[in-house]
């Protein structure tokens, strides 16, 4: 099957539980924001998800609530190109709203799948935005699909509204304890209904959720990126397990799980987040370059000059740059028209996308012995075809340092990962790898390394401070999909083309 065999397919979920539609796509996260009470909602949830881009650019919509009717703009493709005119802004009406940049991980790139997702419930309306990935949602839906639900979508996260639906709770809040309580995997949430805005994360807060205020409003969103964008402050993060019910008088807060140690992903530190943004407390942007000094401390390089591989490459660089004592100079040229290649559906254009980005700056370059920085390896699409240039562009030698230890297995909690044995590290060793990308040497991070650069000794084995499923195999919460019948795995039989 080739890409293109996407179009049109009806659509089906494979072997290890991913969407695999004929693509090998590796996608990744995505972007809630939301907010209650203030008159420029929609304009303001637009630059949220604005800032929130880098986690999802595939579709964005927006649901806002004006006192009497819920109004929705769901598109495919950037914030910045549907979001941008004054007319879309103005038809989202209320002081309410909740928006979604979105990367598929369950369903196809379909406007049916575009969220916030809304339903009609016999307390009212209720929109859902959902960053992360279920990972009992196609055991629910097939339940669902047999006691008599008509699903709209092919998205994971619709089962949450049905079990809503169906919960025979009188208030939503209990309603909405009684849906999250069956759900497995990986979740924040922003809702909206007629009167309040929702928040919640998993239990162990695989993915982040933040609260904050502006003109005296609550703002949650994915990362503190974007409250500085609309000139929210920060106030704390919603908890793992948490669940905060906002209204016009204020936050509650809910506990509806046992508490149990947080295990945010590693992955924002490594790759998702902004540098600009502050997770778990921890500046991203100081974590990516102590994680390039802890790779100079184990792995330095005899070479002449470091070279980021852009964008998420360079905290690293300046961190290896720094500890190696070595110039740190920008040997490659990034594109600003390209946005996040790995992310990119489609291997073809992920390729294509790869060689546009980066261009060598061959004046710095030429007759030297290199170090390229690159913060992770996933498919080698970046590191092979960036070696090349270097090599083009007259490097002498070039020594490859990644700033995380090798992407051995699939995720299934946010990030669409084809299938493990897709991953560069899953099918070679490091010595394969290096002559796969054809670089003079290679070297990764430990895992280790990796958690000293975030503050720690180490990882804790026996209660690690962290979700490192993609680094090491364990996974944090019970993979019920991927051990029920495959049969279940048929998302829809019905083909479409956006
Ligand atoms: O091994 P691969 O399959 O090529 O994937 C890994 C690359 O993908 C990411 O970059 P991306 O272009 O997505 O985003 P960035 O601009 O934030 O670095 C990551 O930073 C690596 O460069
Ligand atoms: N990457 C994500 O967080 C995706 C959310 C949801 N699972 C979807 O596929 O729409
Ligand atoms: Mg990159």
């Amino acid at each position: 099957m080739t890409c293109d065999d996407n179009v049109g397919a009806a659509e089906t979920q494979w072997d290890s539980g991913y969407s695999r539609y004929g693509d090998d796509r590796l996608r990744e996260e995505c972007g809630v924001f939301g907010i209650l009470g203030h008159p420029d909602a929609a304009a303001l949830t637009a630059l949220g998800l604005h800032a929130l881009q880098h986690r999802g650019q595939e579709a964005a919509g927006i649901v806002t609530y004006d006192g009497h009717q819920f109004h929705s703009e769901r598109r495919l493709g950037l914030v910045g190109d549907n979001f941008n005119k004054g007319s879309v802004i103005k038809r989202l009406m209320g002081s309410m709203a909740v928006g979604h940049n979105r990367y598929s991980t369950t369903g196809n790139t379909l406007i049916r799948n575009v969220q916030p997702l809304f339903a009609d419930l016999d307390t009212g309306g209720f929109a859902l935005a959902h960053n992360g990935n279920l990972t009992n949602a196609l055991t629910l839906r097939r339940d669902l699909i047999s006691s008599g639900a008509i699903c709209q979508s092919t998205s994971d996260s619709e089962v949450i509204l049905h079990l809503l639906a169906r919960s025979n709770k009188r208030r939503i809040v209990e309603r909405f304890v009684d849906a999250i309580r069956q759900i497995e995997g990986a979740y924040a949430l922003v809702c909206l209904t007629n009167d309040m805005m929702i928040g919640a994360r998993d239990p162990i807060g695989i993915r982040p959720l933040i609260i904050g205020k502006i003109d005296g409003c609550y703002v949650l969103a994915s990362e503190t990126c974007a409250l500085d964008i609309v000139g929210a402050k920060f106030v704390r993060e919603v908890e793992n397990g948490e669940v905060v019910v906002i209204t016009e008088a204020g936050l509650e807060s809910h506990r509806p799980f046992p508490r149990r140690p947080a295990r945010p992903c590693i992955f924002e530190y490594i790759y998702f987040a902004r540098p600009d943004s502050i997770v778990g407390g921890r500046s991203v942007y100081d974590i990516r370059k102590q994680m390039g000094v802890q790779l100079a401390i184990e792995s330095p390089a005899d070479a002449d000059i470091i070279v980021p591989i852009p964008d998420s490459g360079v905290p690293a660089s300046i961190g290896y740059a720094q500890q190696s004592n070595l110039p740190f100079e920008l040997g490659i040229i990034r594109n600003h028209y390209v946005g996040r290649t790995f992310i990119e559906p489609e291997q073809r254009i992920r390729a294509l996308g790869v060689k546009l980005k980066h261009s060598a700056n061959a004046s710095i370059i030429s007759g030297k012995s290199i170090v390229l920085i690159d913060d992770s390896v996933v498919r080698g699409t970046t590191s092979k075809k960036i070696v090349q240039l270097m090599y083009e562009a007259g490097a002498r030698e070039v020594h490859m340092r990644i700033a995380c230890p090798p992407i051995t297995h699939s995720d299934y909690y946010g990030i669409d990962t084809p299938s493990t044995e897709e991953l560069l590290a899953a099918k070679f060793d490091v010595e394969g790898m290096r002559k796969f990308m054809g670089a003079h040497s290679l070297a990764f991070l430990s895992i280790d390394g990796i958690y000293r650069s975030v503050g720690f000794e180490g990882r804790d084995p026996n209660a690690p401070q962290f979700t490192d499923h993609c680094l090491t195999g364990e996974y944090p919460t019970p993979l019920t999909d991927q051990t029920g019948d495959p049969a279940a795995r048929q998302l829809s039989l019905l083909a479409e083309v956006s």
